[in-house]
């Protein structure tokens, strides 16, 4: 049984876990497996008591050297067994505890791959520890409890007082700790982020002679997480120690009280040291499941939490319909209660049309691109992609949808798997090769990204230190118009910001057009315009106008002229008001 358990778990976790089939079958048999080894082991740590008894009421009196040697080599075959039952009770946690870490990680998308990893670990991490065979193996202590108290009650009661005594020395244990516990998380987090932005903005420090200021600010974190840390070890090598002499105490009380009873007639000697042993193999699996049981729980809750997650992520369905992309009564709120910034917004972009979403700092247009995207949910109305609209908020996979953010950053990988990995997957090879470099010319980064050491094979964290901002933000329009995208949605463009930036910008959303997809572009300046077939102006998120462009700039100027100012818009280079 045990073979065919760890086996199967073992072809489970090599194979990528296919959970339906081979994996629930692993699954059952490991825990049935689990069931059987623990009942087995836990019978044969009667087998020292055991021993005990019969060499202090049988063998000693009738004085048998011949069966000693015999109970001796059962008991060493009894111990050799139960060694090997734990093992393998080990071999089958450590494995269940890899398959649930592939439930994990299997299901999540790469964006959220470092949460399902962590989550992964620690119930991987959890299950081959030795707190696992803790919590697996407290179920049994009743039966150790009944053996006792067949002994004699007030032994048993004695084991009973003993785990209440220990239970105290956890209950505030856990109450001294938590301070200190907190403090400790709190100053570490805030440490690692005082690092963490080190990193970035090592730049800025050395330029401003400010490394001294993050300096004393890290130091004082991790100061204080030292302290906190120092606290936390007293308190809980305190509570150890504690612990520890009870138990010990209580193994020399049992004897004690074993040996009362013995002189009044009530409990023979071998029952006496058999109960002592008895009493140790009762506290010990005793107090390391009460650390074991809430580390457990919080273990089962992550696994949980992260199985959710898992579930509440599903594969975007297939495209529906031609490319398009509408919004209805569309709101966002940032929060609870918070004030929607976005609201009212209501569009619709068809096949070969160039929308411009123009609006001032913060207005709302890097929020409308993204639950276009799929980034951000809609708290109201909704936003379709494609053809269909069945399902609210949004639905179209992001396959077809290129996408430029405001702040452009790669995986890691070569440059031609960034510009065109993910249109070409995973055929990968020359085609994505050919449509790197494709969309590199079309986005005018062919040149630079050629001059690199290896051209489109350099890695990219290398491309990144070569390259200025500006190429790297024409590579991110690359990586957006590779494949051909039905959608295309781009994020204040920089790009767009000089001459010759703006004439390739114009030719790639005129191509686009031309073959019938449906472009989206953000901006703040009106420059883009004359390229646009519809606009669609936010003020402070809510949607001022919307239409062809000639028809909305006509009803600005309308508007202008009947107030006596210039039309806001409507001078082509100008800012939007
Ligand atoms: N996470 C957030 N929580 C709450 N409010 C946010 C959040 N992110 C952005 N906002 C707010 O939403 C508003 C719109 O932001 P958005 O980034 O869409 O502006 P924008 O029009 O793209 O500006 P810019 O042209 O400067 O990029 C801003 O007022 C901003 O402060």
């Amino acid at each position: 049984m045990l073979c065919r358990a760890i086996a199967a778990a073992g072809r489970q976790v090599t194979d990528g876990g296919s959970r339906d089939q081979g994996g629930g079958v692993a699954g059952h048999w490991l825990f049935a497996a689990l069931a059987v080894f623990g009942v087995a082991s836990n019978l044969l740590m009667l087998a020292g008591p055991l021993f005990m008894l019969v060499v202090y009421d049988i063998v000693l009196p009738a004085g048998s050297t011949e069966t000693l040697v015999v109970l001796l080599l059962m008991l060493a075959a009894a111990q050799a067994v139960q060694s090997l039952v734990d093992l393998s009770r080990s071999r089958m946690l450590a494995r269940m505890g890899a398959m649930l870490r592939q439930d994990e990680i299997a299901p999540a998308a790469f964006a959220g791959a470092a949460g399902a990893a962590q989550s992964g670990a620690t119930v991987q991490a959890f299950l081959g520890s030795a707190a696992a065979l803790a919590v697996l193996d407290l179920p049994f202590l009743p039966v150790m409890l009944g053996v006792l108290f067949l002994f004699h009650p007030l032994m048993g009661a004695l084991a009973i007082g003993g785990m209440a005594v220990l239970a105290a020395i956890g209950g505030v244990e856990r109450h001294l700790a938590r301070g200190p516990r907190r403090r400790l998380d709190l100053a570490a987090a805030s440490a690692a982020e005082e690092l963490a932005r080190a990193g970035p903005a090592a730049e800025y420090l050395a330029a401003t002679g400010q490394g001294g200021a993050a300096a004393r600010r890290w130091r004082r974190h991790d100061t204080a997480a030292m302290i906190a840390h120092l606290r936390l070890g007293d308190t809980t090598a305190a509570c150890a120690v504690a612990s520890r002499g009870v138990r010990v105490f209580l193994q020399s009380a049992t004897i004690a009280l074993g040996a009362g009873l013995a002189i009044r007639g009530e409990l023979t000697g071998g029952a006496m040291v058999a109960g002592s042993l008895l009493m140790s193999r009762i506290l010990g699996p005793f107090e390391q499941g009460m650390t074991a049981v809430p580390q457990a729980l919080r273990v089962w809750r992550m696994h949980r939490a992260a199985r959710r997650r898992a579930a509440a992520t599903p594969p975007a369905p297939p495209l529906p319909g031609p490319a398009r992309v509408a919004a209805e009564g569309l709101a966002v709120t940032m929060g609870e209660g918070a004030r929607p910034v976005l609201s009212g917004i209501e569009f619709a972009v068809g096949p070969g049309q160039i929308l411009l979403i123009l609006g001032r700092s913060g207005a709302g247009k890097t929020m409308l691109l993204r639950v276009i995207a799929g980034l951000l949910p809609a708290s109201a109305g909704r936003v379709t992609v494609g053809g269909g609209n069945s399902v609210p908020h949004r639905e179209g996979p992001s396959a077809v949808l290129g996408y430029l953010p405001t702040h452009p950053a790669f995986c890691a990988g070569t440059v031609a798997e960034a510009i065109a990995g993910d249109a070409h997957a995973p055929g990968g090879g020359e085609p994505m090769r050919t449509a790197a470099r494709q969309a590199a010319r079309a986005a005018g980064v062919e040149m630079a990204l050629l001059s690199l050491p290896q051209g489109f094979e350099t890695s990219v964290p290398e491309a990144e230190t070569r390259l200025s901002k500006g190429q790297l933000h024409r590579m991110a329009l690359a990586r957006a118009l590779a494949g051909r995208p039905d959608i295309l949605l781009l994020d204040d463009p920089d790009i767009a910001h000089d001459p010759e930036g703006f004439a390739i910008l114009a030719a790639a959303l005129r191509s686009a057009r031309a073959r019938g997809a449906s472009v989206i572009v953000t901006a703040r300046q009106a420059q883009l315009l004359p390229l646009a077939d519809l606009v669609l102006l936010i003020e402070g998120g809510r949607m001022q106008a919307f239409g062809p462009v000639g028809q909305v700039m006509a009803g600005l100027s309308r508007r202008a002229s009947a107030v006596g100012t210039a039309a806001p818009a409507s001078a082509p280079r100008g800012e939007v008001a």
